[in-house]
């Protein structure tokens, strides 16, 4: 019996809509995953992160083991009594950040050693160390198998030792894993851009069973474009039943594009750090508050959210913190952004129920290129 059931409510072409039912509480899908890295939503309380209607938030392995170390966590119980936050938490396994942020890393079939980008300590990753720290150490409710990040461009036969090797470390963290039914594991398909190793990856997950599946090596440089390309094929080579979580997208456009391919939750660091360097996401496209054009704007961004940031500020104010460099102005802009892509969720869920998604879609890409 698989973790957590996912019950879908409604279909439109490959999209779909429903409830990932969690022991800490529903996901509605398709759902949007505010990223907590060092477990901070950068610059809100967990409140304001709560006040956006966000089901759940994303964590990682490789910076929370690093700083204040996953032990700590775990002594001072775990990572939702430690950040307050007591709704749902997918935490990453550490294989992307360790490939992209760390200084050295050397990948062997056994872990991934590596040297911390803080101080120069030396670490030790492997399938095993990872569902330790994840499940054990951080208790968080979906844990994310540790899988082996290949930079781009990449050949073929570099892409498939990267996939053969992960499905294989999807195994060994199955297995360490174990059976537990207040916690989930999701696997991660990899293969680049080649179909046929998807299609190998995707076969591969399924024969080792897991409770959702993820869509690896996207964001990560192949353009709007290159993405569409790989998601006109990938989702629908994971399981139907299962939920399908597209790691680091993305733009809302992105999200759009991927939600009519059959892409059930997505986590991004956009909404919170475009909002730290001034952007406001809007219905109309971004907007950058430090345009002088805002500058005696009265107007709030937006006057139909319920959301204080959105409605309570004029962009003027917001235009003044901004160009200031106030601590409040990214406070409120984290806030504003990540309220903005919870609505967008919000809205592409009813769009699903009401089998208007077409519309939706050409309605939203029109008013996003409005800028
Ligand atoms: C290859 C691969 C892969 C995926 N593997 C894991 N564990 N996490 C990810 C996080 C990502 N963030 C972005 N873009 C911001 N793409 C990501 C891809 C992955």
């Amino acid at each position: 019996m698989a973790a957590f059931p996912f019950k879908i409510d409604a279909t439109d072409g490959r999209a779909r809509t429903g409830i990932l039912a969690t022991p800490r509480g529903d996901i509605r899908t398709p759902a949007f995953m505010p990223v907590g890295t060092v477990g901070t939503v950068k610059a809100m309380t967990v409140d304001q992160v709560k006040s956006t209607s966000a089901d759940i938030i994303l964590g990682n392995t490789y910076h929370l083991m690093l700083r204040p170390t996953a032990e700590r966590v775990a002594r001072l119980g775990g990572l939702h009594k430690f950040m307050r936050w007591d709704k749902p938490i997918l935490t990453d396994s550490g294989g992307f950040q360790v490939m992209s942020l760390s200084k050295i890393c050397k990948v062997k079939e056994e872990a991934v050693t590596f040297q911390s980008h803080l101080d120069g300590s030396r670490h030790v990753l492997s399938p095993e160390r990872s569902m330790e720290i994840q499940a054990d150490l951080l208790g968080s409710d979906i844990v994310m198998q540790l899988d082996e990040l290949v930079s781009l461009p990449t050949t073929e036969d570099k892409a498939a030792d990267a996939m053969r090797r992960s499905a294989r470390w999807a195994q060994r963290c199955k297995d360490a894993f174990g059976t537990r039914d207040a916690q989930a594991l999701f696997g991660i398909q990899q293969g680049g851009t080649f179909a046929s190793l998807r299609q190998e990856s995707a076969d591969r997950l399924r024969e080792i069973g897991f409770d959702g599946y993820a869509i690896g090596g996207l964001a990560v440089g192949e353009g709007h474009e290159g993405m569409v390309e790989v998601l006109d094929y990938a989702p629908e080579m994971l399981p139907a039943e299962r939920p399908r979580y597209l790691m680091g997208v993305g733009k809302p456009i992105d999200i759009v594009e991927a939600v009519a391919r059959g892409v059930d939750m997505f986590d991004c660091v956009l909404p919170t750090r475009s909002g730290r360097h001034g952007q406001a996401w809007t219905w109309d496209g971004p907007i950058n508050l430090k345009n002088a054009r805002f500058a005696e704007d009265e107007n709030p961004l937006d006057s139909n959210s319920s959301v204080s940031p959105s409605c309570d500020y004029s962009k003027a104010y917001l235009h003044h913190l901004v160009r200031a460099d106030e601590i409040l102005g990214q406070v409120l802009l984290s806030w504003h952004n990540i309220a903005f892509f919870q609505d967008l969720m919000s809205q592409l869920r009813a769009a699903i129920a009401e089998g208007r998604l077409e519309a939706f879609r050409r309605t939203f890409a029109d008013r996003q290129r409005r800028m």
